[in-house]
């Protein structure tokens, strides 16, 4: 914990680093795994039981918060760490990937998008500066920059010039977010799965100057091929001294291969979405409990996991209650999920300042089973 924000590089295994990354608000280990919090809760958990997975970070969305509850609502009620009972930080996403997935009627412009809401239909508008309000008013201790994600296929052309928007809005962001010590802001780099273009943006966000880098435009239809293709190239393209931020990813093995490629910090909807439709991720491969094969089987989840539905339940108590429909079905799966994603992280850290990482990454390929277990 300090006044300012700073990332600390302790050690490297190939391209794979381990480090931490000091806030005001509280260390972060990398690699780290952010759960998302959408609307201001981690759906399912209590916070207390997200910091109990091992969570140093959470993320939450400038979109879902500006339409409900607002975000001057929430800045009148102390802010978003008060208001969600969360007090360790939070990166925030600035909006422009939320608009294009989640509302109707969008109009883009150089200006910025203007949307309706897919709560009521109500009209908004998002620019950088506004996102950055939104983001200050929340209090995130992480700031995303407003950018555009174009979605793929798209042809080179569409990617380079939504490219070349993007790195316009990362100006008016850097511009519109000010001095705020301790705070940081993060630049977004474009560019599809070109890289050149992917460089021009590296490029642009150098010249710009921010506390750390994400890789965006990833995740979005791709296929783990493409998107390990262009982590192949696109970290080294950024500042080697500061995070490295890879957007909405993703499955266990995206998580590992991602981190083999040099990214420091990732998030993604999958271990608590999933976990909510009864799908368990384990380190031998993937348990679907809704599988009548789990109605009479005494056995845990993962015998080798200490989260509280593997340490106190069956398959067949689990399979139960998601059959009953039963809230706390959603509860444990997502409490167990959070749990091993976490648990690879830190295998991962522990790994890679050992030198090890290789031999983890054998173990942890090995013996997990494809579909079903
Ligand atoms: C699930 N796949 C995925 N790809 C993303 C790309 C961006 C991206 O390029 N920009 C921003 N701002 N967010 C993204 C997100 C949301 C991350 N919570 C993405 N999610």
């Amino acid at each position: 914990m300090t006044a300012t924000f700073s990332f600390d590089l302790k050690a490297t295994d190939g391209k794979a680093r381990t480090g931490v990354i000091n806030t005001p608000r509280g260390d972060i280990r990398t690699p780290a795994f952010m759960p998302v919090g959408t609307a201001a809760t981690v759906k399912a958990m209590m916070p207390e039981s997200v910091a109990a997975t091992g969570a140093d970070i959470l993320l939450g969305n400038t979109y879902h918060l500006m339409l409900r509850p607002t975000a001057e609502r929430i800045d009148r009620l102390g802010g978003l760490h008060q208001f969600m009972n969360w007090d360790k930080p939070i990166l925030t996403d600035s909006g422009g990937f939320q608009v294009m997935s989640l509302s109707d009627l969008r109009k883009l412009t150089e200006e910025g998008v203007t949307f309706k809401s897919h709560i009521d239909g109500s009209r908004h508008h998002l620019t950088p500066e506004r996102s950055m309000e939104i983001q200050k008013l929340l209090g995130s201790d992480i700031v995303m920059c407003f950018d555009e994600c174009p979605a793929l296929p798209a042809d080179r052309k569409r990617i380079q010039e939504s490219m070349e928007l993007s790195m316009r809005w990362a100006q008016r962001s850097r511009d519109a977010f000010g001095d705020r010590p301790g705070h940081a802001l993060f630049g977004i780099q474009q560019g599809g799965l070109e890289e050149d273009l992917r460089g021009r943006s590296a490029e642009a966000l150098r010249a710009i100057e921010f506390d750390g880098y994400a890789v965006g435009g990833l995740a979005v239809g791709e296929g783990q091929e493409a998107m390990f293709k262009v982590l192949d190239f696109a970290p080294d393209q950024l500042p080697v001294d500061k995070p490295r931020y890879l957007m909405g990813v993703g499955k266990p093995d995206d998580i590992v291969g991602a981190v083999k490629r040099g990214i420091d910090m990732m998030d993604c909807v999958l271990p608590s979405r999933s976990g909510r439709t009864g799908q368990a991720f384990t380190r031998r491969g993937v348990v679907n409990i809704k599988n009548a094969r789990h109605a009479d089987d005494p056995r845990p989840l993962d015998a080798e996991c200490t989260c509280p539905a593997c340490s106190n339940y069956s398959r067949a108590y689990l399979h139960h209650v998601f059959r009953a429909q039963e809230m706390i079905s959603g509860m444990l799966l997502t409490w167990h999920n959070l749990h091993y994603f976490q648990e690879i992280m830190a295998g991962m850290r522990t790994a890679i300042a050992a030198g090890a990482f290789a031999d983890w990454e054998a173990d942890f390929h090995a013996g997990r089973a494809k579909g079903d277990i």
